[in-house]
């Protein structure tokens, strides 16, 4: 629901989206920077310490290998040179031949072995079978001459045997002494194979090359990894330089491109008796190879590592964001609907418990208030529409009042513009007219007025009554009234039984026919009259026409003065 929600709503979703990544990001960095980091750091401190020590084990180890070698080769050497003289002191001591064959039968290295006498030509010489020797000179070989002057045993250089087979060769001789005089030397010649081949072998079983060189500087024997040849000079080698002997082995030092393959080798020197020099190398490949398989282990180890801890956290991530979007839909729904669904996490990891809980006692709360709100609501409505309806009755009340009293203001207002006897304007009406018609005492508009008085009215009061009279004086303005034609026409009592009527616009033909109307009008009312001459009522009427802005005091004096003269004209009259 999150997600697609999310999807849907893209301004929801941008910053969600953005929000995981950057967290997703800072975690990727944070495990680099706290289990990778750290895991390298340590793993090549520890690879080079490793290496440091293992490369002072190689060293020490070269070191004590070297000593053995040399000891060895020292002991094999001297073995056989101490046998030689013990054969040559005993021969001349009983003053015998010096017995080869059992020589070289003890000393099975002997490739051979020579008697020779004071002029260095040879005695004797074993085997046999390597041909007969005899009477050769050996006076120029050094394991003749050093003992011959020295009268000490002597271990050679290297040299070729004069053999058909031409043997590599290293020879141990001894001097002959009778009665103090030098008589010859007993001399036995060892193939060098004998003594460093099985050396060889063994070092280089355990990764070590060994060089044999003698007093020259000469090469002596060099195992298969190194480059050297048989008597090859190397006496300016940097390996051969003299160094201070620690237990008679000098310093190892790192040569570079000393193997045969081309690389480089840890060397220790050693010298022996004889003064030859054994040298061992140590090459480094085998431990630069070790620290690059290490190297990758660790690398490959890291990785893992850090894919799995990835792993892990993308995991935790997605339950996270889970959790996390459950929350926003919540929120969500409060925000947008006013409602929200009941919270009920499932899949929250323990951390987020408190939180989890804290929003679902929100929830709860705001879905109570939001009931409690819309229940309040409800009653608040119900009551603003009582309220709304007792208003509207209220206002229908007072509307209707209102216009009843209007009704009646008019009334009144009518009513008291009007006379009580005779319905037509009282003089209270006649000046309101006045009012809406005149300013300044002077008309706003055209009008003819008529002046209208019963005849000898008074004698009809005095004949008929009072009362009689009052019914006299309703009939005659009813009459006049009803020969009004123009709505605009107005007939007001002036006076006990004097009227004025006003015919705005009219001139003062209309305002003669209008009052000769209502005279016949009267006329045909038939009152009786008995002083009248005429036997019946009539009235007289006296007319005048004026123009817009004539003073309106003047014009009814001028209505008034030819109703007196229509008086004095005779009565029953109209008179302009
Ligand atoms: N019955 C009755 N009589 C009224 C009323 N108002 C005025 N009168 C009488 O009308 C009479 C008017 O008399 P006069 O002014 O002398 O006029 P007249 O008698 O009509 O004589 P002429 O006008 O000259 O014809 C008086 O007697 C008044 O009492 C009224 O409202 N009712």
């Amino acid at each position: 629901m999150t997600a697609s929600s999310d999807r849907t709503d893209p301004v929801h979703c941008t910053p969600l989206s953005a929000a995981r990544t950057r967290l997703r990001s800072r975690f990727t960095r944070l495990i680099v920077g706290a289990v990778a980091l750290p895991a390298v750091l340590l793993g090549a401190l520890q690879l080079a310490t490793e290496h440091r020590s293992e490369r002072e084990h190689l060293r020490a180890q070269l070191r004590v290998t070297t000593r053995l070698a040399a000891t060895s080769t020292d002991q094999f050497i001297n073995a056989h040179a101490a046998g030689v003289a013990l054969l040559a002191d005993t021969a001349a001591a009983h003053r015998e031949t010096p017995d080869l064959a059992r020589l070289r039968a003890r000393y099975p290295a002997f490739l051979t072995a020579l008697t020779a006498d004071a002029d260095g030509m040879i005695v004797e010489l074993q085997p046999p079978v390597r041909g007969d020797h005899r009477g050769q000179s050996v006076a120029d070989r050094d394991y003749f001459r050093v003992p011959a002057v020295t009268g000490q045993p002597y271990v050679s250089n290297a040299f070729i045997g004069r053999a058909d087979d031409k043997d590599p060769l290293v020879g141990v001789s001894a001097p002959m002494h009778v009665d103090g005089r030098f008589v010859g030397i007993v001399e036995g010649s060892i193939r060098i194979d004998r003594f460093t081949t099985l050396r060889s072998a063994v070092l280089r079983e355990r990764g070590q090359e060994m060089l044999i060189v003698d007093r020259d500087g000469k090469v002596i024997h060099a195992s298969e990894g190194l480059p050297f040849r048989f008597l090859q000079p190397l006496a300016d080698a940097a390996f051969l330089a003299d160094a201070e002997l620690d237990d008679g082995v000098g310093p190892t030092r790192l040569h570079k491109s000393v193997l045969r393959n081309g690389g480089d080798a840890w060397a220790a020197m050693t010298q022996l008796r004889s003064g030859w020099r054994v040298v061992l190398f140590a090459p480094t490949q085998p431990l630069v190879a070790d620290l690059q398989r290490r190297a990758i282990t660790l690398a490959a180890l890291v990785l893992f590592a850090v894919l799995g801890a990835l792993l892990v956290a993308r995991w935790q991530l997605g339950r996270l964001a889970r959790a996390t979007g459950a929350v926003l839909d919540a929120m969500r729904a409060l925000a947008t609907d006013g409602r929200a669904a009941r919270w009920q996490p499932d899949d929250i990891p323990r951390e987020l418990r408190p939180v989890a809980d804290a929003i679902g006692e929100l929830v709860l709360r705001f879905n109570a208030t939001s009931a409690q709100l819309r229940e309040a609501l409800t009653r608040q409505s119900a009551l603003a529409d009582s309220l709304r309806r007792t208003v509207e009755s209220h206002e229908r009340d007072i509307a209707e009042r209102t216009a009843r009293l209007q009704a009646a203001n008019t009334e009144l207002e009518r009513l008291s513009q009007t006379d009580a006897l005779t319905g037509a304007l009282n003089v209270r009406g006649f000046h309101a007219w006045v009012e809406n018609h005149t300013r300044d005492g002077a008309l706003t508009v055209s009008a003819a007025v008529i002046m209208l008085d019963l005849d000898h009215f008074k004698a009809y009061n005095d004949a008929y009554g009072h009362p009689a009279g009052d019914r006299v004086l309703r009939r005659v303005a009813a009459a006049a009234q009803a020969a009004l034609r123009d709505s605009a026409d107005r007939l007001a009592r002036t006076g006990g039984e004097e009227f004025a009527v006003v015919l705005p616009g009219a001139d003062l033909g209309t305002a003669r026919a209008v009052a000769e109307r209502m005279r016949e009008a009267v006329q045909a009312l038939s009152i009786p009259h008995e002083v009248a001459a005429t036997g019946r009522l009539t009235i007289s009427l006296g007319i005048v026409a004026a123009e817009a802005g004539e003073l309106l005091d003047s014009v009814l004096q001028h209505a008034d003065d030819a109703l007196y003269r229509a008086k004095r004209g005779g009565r029953d009259r109209v008179t302009g």
